[in-house]
């Protein structure tokens, strides 16, 4: 069990809190945020140490080395200034003297944000806690600091060092979100069956290796499948979808069209595809049977008959995991699928939502109601198809040493 912030006494102490606030950027080049959603996650558990009169660190990624989103974290850190009641400063530092000198002349109940921790080459690669807690940056940021919570759920997946070193040098804990989004996912095989998996969005690949795992290790009941997920299932069980629906499978689904042709031959009963489609014709949504296809127009959304069908499977279903949106949401011609299953998911004894594109379209489509909306993308499928989180290895492992 990892101990929590109930199990600290934080007064006084300078915490350095590690939070996953990988955001979305504006396009614009500008290092603008265009969603706060993972910032006003984290409000609880920052705001909860502030509170107690703790000196908070807080230590964070944005983005990748080279990509679109690799950015400063500076317009986080005005963000989580207008977010917080207690001041927050920003240093473009993660680790250097400049950082250790402002954590140490930080005022109790003020928040300091370091620098994006991928601006360090260590903080790009893997490593187990032992060798985590030798790089530069756990080991000179470990010389300010009293203790660690690590909140940052979302990539909990990683073995990064500021996910995994803090726990072997510091006493460490984890936050709210972090507590929360293990109490909610961590347990999947408790939540009442039957369970029912829904795989949507575009990560075709992916998703067929959930659907193995899951329906393999009982952890599922049932795989509704919608989007490019389901048109995916529907090409490998040979049914002709026309050349534009075809080529978007194919440019998604790079080699693991065979084992969803396997799936379908070993579980016929628990995997489900979509009866019927929507596809764009000259500008407006026309929905078609699959026993209608192949059509020349793209596939964007699943049709009403697939929308009813699998509102059925919710109403008896115990608990309900989607993941991915069911069509192209971003067009509100074919965000109905969207719209229509995931309202009527939330009919299911317990529904958990994960994934940063559906995260959006459920924000975009008003859609609210569920047990559980997690934080997290790939951190929330690795914990729903039963794998042990690396951050989570190192929380409990810290707490015994
Ligand atoms: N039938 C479809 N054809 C093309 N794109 C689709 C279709 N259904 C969903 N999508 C696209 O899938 C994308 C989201 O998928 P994904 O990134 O896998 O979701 P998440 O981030 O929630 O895991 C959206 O941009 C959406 O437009
Ligand atoms: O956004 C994240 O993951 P997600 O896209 O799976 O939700 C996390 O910040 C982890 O980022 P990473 O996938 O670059 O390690």
């Amino acid at each position: 069990m990892i101990r929590t912030l109930d199990d600290l006494d934080a007064s006084g102490t300078a915490v350095g809190v590690r939070v996953d606030i990988n955001s979305p950027l504006s396009g614009d080049g500008d290092g603008l945020l265009a969603d706060d959603a993972r910032l006003r996650a984290h409000v609880g558990t920052l705001s909860e140490l502030t509170e107690r009169n703790a000196r908070v660190a807080v230590l964070a990624h944005q983005g990748r080395p080279a990509g679109d989103e690799f950015m400063s974290l500076s317009a986080h850190a005005r963000r989580l200034d207008e977010l917080l009641d207690a001041p927050v400063e920003y240093v473009d530092a993660t680790f250097c003297k400049a950082a250790r000198d402002r954590i140490e002349t930080l005022e109790n109940g003020s928040v300091l944000v370091l620098e994006n921790t991928r601006f360090y080459s260590e903080e790009n690669m893997s490593f187990d806690p032992v060798n985590a807690a030798e790089t530069h940056l756990v080991e000179r940021l470990s010389k300010v600091l009293d203790v660690f919570v690590n909140d940052a759920f979302a990539a909990a997946h990683r073995s990064q060092p500021s996910i995994v070193g803090f726990t072997e040098r510091l006493p460490s804990f984890g936050g709210r979100v972090m507590e929360r989004e293990l109490e909610a996912l961590g347990e999947i095989r408790d939540r009442p069956s039957p369970r029912v998996y829904v795989l949507g969005g575009a990560k075709v690949d992916d998703s067929i290796e959930i659907a193995e795992t899951v329906l393999q290790s009982g952890i599922a009941d049932t795989v509704l499948t919608t989007g490019v997920v389901g048109n995916a299932f529907l090409h490998a069980d040979g049914v002709s979808l026309g050349e534009e629906t075809a080529s978007v499978v194919t440019s998604r689904a790079r080699d693991r069209l065979d084992l969803a042709e396997e799936l379908l031959d070993r579980f016929p009963d628990r995997i489900q595809t979509p009866s019927d489609v929507a596809i764009k014709r000259d500008g407006e949504r026309i929905e078609r049977s699959i026993e209608s296809l192949p059509v020349e127009q793209p596939a964007f959304d699943v049709g009403q008959e697939t929308i009813d069908t699998y509102a059925e499977v919710f109403e008896t279903a115990g608990t309900v995991v989607l993941n991915g949106p069911a069509g192209v949401f971003e067009d509100e011609r074919f965000a109905v699928g969207t719209k229509e299953l995931y309202n009527s998911a939330t009919d299911a004894g317990f529904s958990i939502v994960g994934g940063g594109d559906t995260a959006a379209a459920l924000r975009q489509l008003g859609l609210s109601g569920f047990d559980h909306v997690s934080t997290g993308g790939g951190a929330a499928l690795a914990l729903l198809t039963g794998e042990q989180l690396p951050a989570v290895t190192a929380l409990d492992s810290g707490a015994e040493n």
